[in-house]
C-alpha cells in the first residue's frame, strides 16, 4: 500500500517531549492543552504571576478560557528561560505588536538547533516584518517554523474537529510539529512556502473584519460569497508579488483560514467589523473585545505596502477608509460595486485574458 494510503494510527501517543508555550492568551492556552493532552510536559510562559498561580491552582485560565479544565502536565509560569531552556521544541503565541520585544530580551536563552514556531498571524510595523522572519533575526540559530491554519481557538479547546498547517524549510521540522500536534481532533498538514502560510494567516484577519461589517449590515449570503471570494483574489494577489507560492492560497493556511473568520462571529477579527458595522466607534470595539485583533494594525501596514508596490486592494483601501479615515460604510460600498469590472480568478490567468 503507497504510504499515502497507510492508515493512520491518530491518538496514539509518541515519546513524551519538553517543550514550552510562550503567551498565556486563548491560542497559547489552546496548543498547551492539545500538547498536553497528547502526553508532553509543557511549560506554559505567561508574564502575569496571578494567572500563573490561578492554573496552577484551579487549572483554569479564567481571563482568555473559562470553561476549559487544562489536562495533562502543564506547568505554568513566569520565568522564561526557565521554559525554553527546558523544552526541546518552543511554540510562540504572543500578538505581533509585543513579539520581538519579548524574543530579542531573551535571545541568550535559546539553544543553538532549538525548534522554535511561531503561531503569531500578524505583521511587525517596521519594515512589514513577519513573525518567522523577527525569529530568524534574533535568534538565527534556531530552527524555524511557522503553524497557521483555520484555527479558533475557542473550538480546539473543545476539541471539535480542526486541521492546520505547519510550514519550514527543514524536513525534521515539520515532521516533529505533526508528531507532537496531531491527534484524533487535531491533524497537522506541512508546507514548505512559509512566507506564503504565514502572510496568509495575517492577511486573512483583514477580510474577517470586512466580513464582519457586512454580517452586521445584513447584506446577504451572495455579497458573502463575494467578499470571501474577492478577498482571497486581493490576498493572492498582494502575496504573490511579495513571493508567495499562489497555491498555498488554496490550502488550509490560505482560503480555510479566510474561510473560517470570514464565516464565525467566534472570530475577534470579525466581531471587531461586526461591531464597527452595528455603528460602535473602532477604539470601543477593541476595548470590549479586550484579546488581539491582529488585523486592526495589519490592515495599515498593508494599505501602505501595496501602495508602495502598486499592488490593487479595492477591499484593503475601502476598509481603511471606513476605520481611519472619513468615508461612511455606504460610501465604499457604492465605490467597490460600481468601480471597474475585471476578470474573474485573474491573479491566476494569464495576464492577456486577465487585461
Ligand atoms: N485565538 C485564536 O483563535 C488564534 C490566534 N492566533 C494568533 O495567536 C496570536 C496570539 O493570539 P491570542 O492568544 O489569541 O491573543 P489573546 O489576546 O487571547 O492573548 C494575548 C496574550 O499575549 C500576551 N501578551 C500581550 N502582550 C505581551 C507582552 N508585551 N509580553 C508578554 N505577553 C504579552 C497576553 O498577556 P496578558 O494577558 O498578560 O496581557 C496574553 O497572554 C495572535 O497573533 C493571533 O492572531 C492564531 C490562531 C488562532
Ligand atoms: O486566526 C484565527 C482562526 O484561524 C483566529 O482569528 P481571530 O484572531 O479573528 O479570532
Amino acid at each position: 500500500m503507497p504510504e499515502q494510503n497507510a492508515p493512520q494510527t491518530d491518538g496514539a501517543k509518541g515519546p513524551t517531549h519538553d517543550v514550552a508555550v510562550l503567551g498565556g492568551g486563548s491560542f497559547g492556552t489552546a496548543m498547551a492543552k492539545v500538547l498536553g493532552e497528547n502526553g508532553h510536559r509543557v511549560h506554559f510562559w505567561m508574564r502575569d504571576a496571578g494567572q500563573v498561580d490561578e492554573i496552577n491552582r484551579t487549572r483554569i485560565n479564567s481571563r482568555y478560557m473559562p470553561d476549559v479544565e487544562l489536562t495533562g502536565d502543564l506547568l505554568p509560569t513566569t520565568d522564561l528561560a526557565e521554559a525554553v531552556g527546558k523544552a526541546e521544541i518552543v511554540f510562540v503565541a504572543i500578538p505581533s505588536k509585543a513579539f520581538r520585544a519579548v524574543i530579542r530580551e531573551h535571545s541568550g536563552e535559546f539553544r543553538d538547533g532549538q525548534i522554535v514556531i511561531s503561531l503569531t498571524k500578524g505583521i511587525e510595523e517596521h519594515g512589514f516584518k513577519l513573525m518567522s522572519e523577527i525569529l530568524q533575526e534574533e535568534i538565527p540559530r534556531c530552527r524555524i517554523g511557522v503553524l497557521s491554519g483555520p484555527n479558533l481557538a475557542s473550538e480546539i479547546v473543545s476539541r471539535d474537529l480542526t486541521a492546520t498547517v505547519i510550514a519550514a524549510k527543514d524536513p525534521d521540522v515539520r515532521r516533529t510539529v505533526q508528531d507532537l500536534l496531531g491527534c484524533e481532533y487535531f491533524r497537522v498538514y506541512a508546507n514548505v512556502d512559509i512566507y506564503g502560510v504565514e502572510l496568509a494567516g495575517a492577511l486573512k484577519n483583514i477580510y474577517a473584519i470586512v466580513a464582519g461589517l457586512a454580517s452586521a449590515l445584513e447584506m446577504g449570503e451572495n455579497a458573502k460569497a463575494m467578499l470571501i471570494t474577492r478577498g482571497l483574489a486581493e490576498m493572492s494577489r498582494f502575496a504573490v508579488s511579495l513571493g508567495a507560492n499562489p497555491m498555498t492560497f488554496m490550502g488550509l493556511a490560505g482560503v480555510g483560514d479566510l474561510i473560517v473568520t470570514c464565516t464565525s462571529a467566534k472570530s475577534r477579527n470579525f466581531r471587531v467589523g461586526y461591531a464597527v458595522g452595528k455603528g460602535q466607534n473602532l477604539d470601543d470595539a477593541v476595548n470590549e473585545l479586550g484579546q488581539v485583533a491582529e488585523g486592526i494594525y495589519t490592515l495599515k501596514l498593508v494599505k501602505e505596502k501595496s501602495e508602495a508596490i502598486g499592488i490593487y486592494m479595492p477591499l484593503v483601501r475601502g476598509l481603511y477608509e471606513i476605520l481611519y479615515g472619513t468615508a461612511s460604510i455606504k460610501a465604499v460600498i457604492n465605490s467597490l460595486m460600481l468601480s471597474v469590472q475585471n476578470s474573474d480568478v485573474e491573479f491566476i490567468l494569464p495576464r492577456t485574458i486577465s487585461q
